[in-house]
């Protein structure tokens, strides 16, 4: 396979801060590729640098060259703050971006891409946060680019807005576009990369795709069941457990097991009431990696805060007592 994209010790200094610190990589064409990491880790800095907008050291090479001598028709991107014109409607802004071009796709098409068919003919003022982003999305994609850069192209866009997006993404990636995107929503790295990287202080700490980086780093499968059992309940099962507020929290059950452990609760005298079993997935590769969980509305918390480790005991396998902060 052949690298759209090849970074080597890129570096970014701004003052005092080390927006990026010596950051490798390459994206075979065709992959979607998608870097996550924390509010200020250097995503968007690296976005720059790959498309040339920056001064960054070391050496980025799109498509075999630098950068700035990129053929325009071959790249779409979309940076991250992008305010166009708000009194035109999304169909003259795409026909305005698309005229950026010699050629450029049919406005008709790139609505219908990005779910605006309906509201084509609506101020840009007009529209909702979500749509407007819509339209951003759609002129990085007027000229029909075989290297698509998204920085976070689905923040402010509803559940169904983003899940649209991500089916057009992955026909874009089929029919061979490479692409790069940051984001903040793990369900969405994990839906769509071929590799994830993970990037801290200015340093690409893990990159690998999701199934590996959730088998290194993910950590145990959870059965998470509401149950009256009493705490000695930890000591009679086969898995660590914990139990804390009412919750029994048991790793590492395979599905086929799950019975021994409601049978044990049966053996016990206690009551439940939901039984939920969960595999590790890209969150908690991030919750491990960073020390910050994702909690449902996008947020991060710090690892201490997070429920299990606040005040839950787990009996391990030696049967010794540690906190959830310690997993
Ligand atoms: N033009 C600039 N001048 C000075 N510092 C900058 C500039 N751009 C970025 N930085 C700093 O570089 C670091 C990385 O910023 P960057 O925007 O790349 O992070 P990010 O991972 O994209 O963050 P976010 O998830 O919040 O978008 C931050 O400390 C930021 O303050």
């Amino acid at each position: 396979m052949t690298a759209a994209v090849v970074a080597e010790d890129v570096r970014r200094v701004y003052g005092d801060t080390t927006a990026l610190d010596g950051v490798s990589l390459a994206v075979e064409e065709g992959d979607v590729f998608a870097l996550i990491g924390p509010n200020g880790a250097g995503k968007t800095t690296l976005v720059r640098a790959l498309l040339g907008t920056t001064d960054a050291e070391g050496d980025v090479t799109v498509f075999g060259t630098a950068p700035q001598q990129v053929e325009r028709a071959r790249l779409g991107s979309l940076p991250q703050s992008f305010d166009p014109p708000a009194r035109l409607t999304a169909r003259e802004l795409l026909d305005y971006y698309g005229g950026l071009y010699d050629e450029a796709r049919s406005v008709e098409a790139v609505l219908d891409d990005v779910g605006l068919t309906d509201d084509a003919d609506t101020w840009y003022e007009k529209l909702s946060g979500g749509q407007q982003r819509r339209v951003c999305v759609g002129t990085a994609l007027v000229n029909g680019p075989d290297l698509l850069v998204l920085d976070e192209p689905t923040t402010g866009i509803d559940p169904a807005g983003r899940r649209a997006l991500w089916r057009l993404i992955e026909d874009l990636a089929a029919g061979g576009t490479t692409v790069f995107l940051t984001t903040h929503y793990m369900a969405e790295a994990e839906r769509l990369a071929d590799e994830v990287g993970l990037l801290a202080d200015g340093k690409l700490v893990a990159r690998d795709s999701p199934d590996a980086l959730i088998a290194d780093h993910g950590g145990e499968s959870r059965l998470v069941i509401d149950t009256d059992a009493e705490p000695a309940i930890t000591g009679d099962l086969d898995y660590p457990a914990e139990l804390a507020d009412g919750q029994l929290t048991v790793y590492d059950v395979p599905p086929e097991e799950i019975g021994e452990i409601v049978a044990a609760l049966d053996v016990a005298g206690a009551t439940y009431e939901s039984i939920n079993w969960t595999e590790p997935d890209l969150e908690d590769v991030y919750l491990d990696l960073t020390g910050q969980a994702v909690t449902a509305s996008g947020e991060t918390v710090s690892r201490g805060e997070t429920p299990l480790a606040d005040g839950g005991q787990r009996t391990d396998w030696d049967g010794s007592k540690t906190g959830g902060a310690d997993r």
